[in-house]
């Protein structure tokens, strides 16, 4: 099976956010990931994967301000320095937490902002980033999101754009990030799909569809998925991003590492 993962931003939100590290990892988890780790001080984040002998899998850098609806500043032409030091940001907790994958969300692109603009900013920014996460070691992730129910006018919304945004930027360190929910509801065909993609994909996340709750409440056959992501030789994790529909423990029949 592959390696699985736990995303502490969906799973186990019956306890604070320092509680569900001990919850992963007594569920049977060995890597967790979360959307940002900028709350905390890097020093508590660090200690609370070492108690519970977990891997940090991957986290996203700043994405401007969330709670007003931003979702990632990449594309932002006149947010640049900020990105910048948003790189720089991330860059010091990855260091911290030995996390080896930054996940950047392009944004959603601003009316009064070009299409062309919005991508040239785009290419620049990931292009900067890479160079600043090459010399650490780090790969940048780039997620497409679905524009069609979670987030309208985000910019890179199909595994295309973001296959031709690594094809331009042409660094060794510079990856899909393949989400299972999102790519269901923007594009389907999700084995064939993944077979194809395999040599950018640098991560998986996953939800069953609709409603983004857990394998078995939707349309994916998610037995079959996991087994052709193993046979076509993909190792690297796979995190569960959903939204339980009850307690998160009742949601792990998919798991097999579940106690
Ligand atoms: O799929 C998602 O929503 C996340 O992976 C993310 O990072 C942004 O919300
Ligand atoms: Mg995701």
């Amino acid at each position: 099976m592959p390696r699985f993962a736990a995303n502490l931003s969906m799973l186990f939100t019956e306890v604070d956010f320092p509680e569900r590290f001990a919850m992963a990892r007594a569920a049977g988890f060995e890597g967790v990931e979360y959307l940002f780790p900028y709350a905390y001080p890097k020093e508590r984040l660090g200690q609370m994967l070492s108690d519970n002998q977990l891997t940090q899998v991957l986290f996203n850098l700043p994405p401007g301000n969330w709670d007003a609806g931003e979702r990632g500043i990449a594309c932002l032409p006149d947010r640049v320095e900020e990105f910048q030091a948003g790189v720089d940001q991330a860059i010091d907790y990855a260091k911290a937490l030995g996390c080896r994958q930054l996940n950047c969300l392009a944004g959603l692109k601003p009316a009064n902002v070009s299409d062309d603009i919005a991508w040239q900013t785009l290419v620049s920014n990931v292009a900067w980033a890479a160079g600043r996460l090459a010399d650490e070691g780090i790969t940048l992730c780039l997620e497409a999101i679905n524009s069609r129910v979670d987030m309208p006018g985000f910019v890179l919304d199909t595994s295309g754009k973001v296959l031709a945004l690594i094809e331009e930027i042409d660094a060794d360190n510079v990856r899909l990030q393949y989400d299972l929910y999102h790519m269901q509801i923007m594009e389907g065909d999700l084995v064939r799909s993944m077979e194809c993609l395999l040599p950018w994909i640098g991560h998986i996340q996953f939800a069953d569809n609709p409603g983004r709750h857990e394998p078995g409440t939707g349309e994916i056959n998610f037995s079959n998925v996991f087994a052709a992501i193993d046979a076509m030789g993909y190792d690297g994790w796979v995190s569960a991003e959903y939204r339980p529909t009850g307690a998160t423990g009742d949601s792990l029949g998919w798991f097999p590492g579940k106690a």
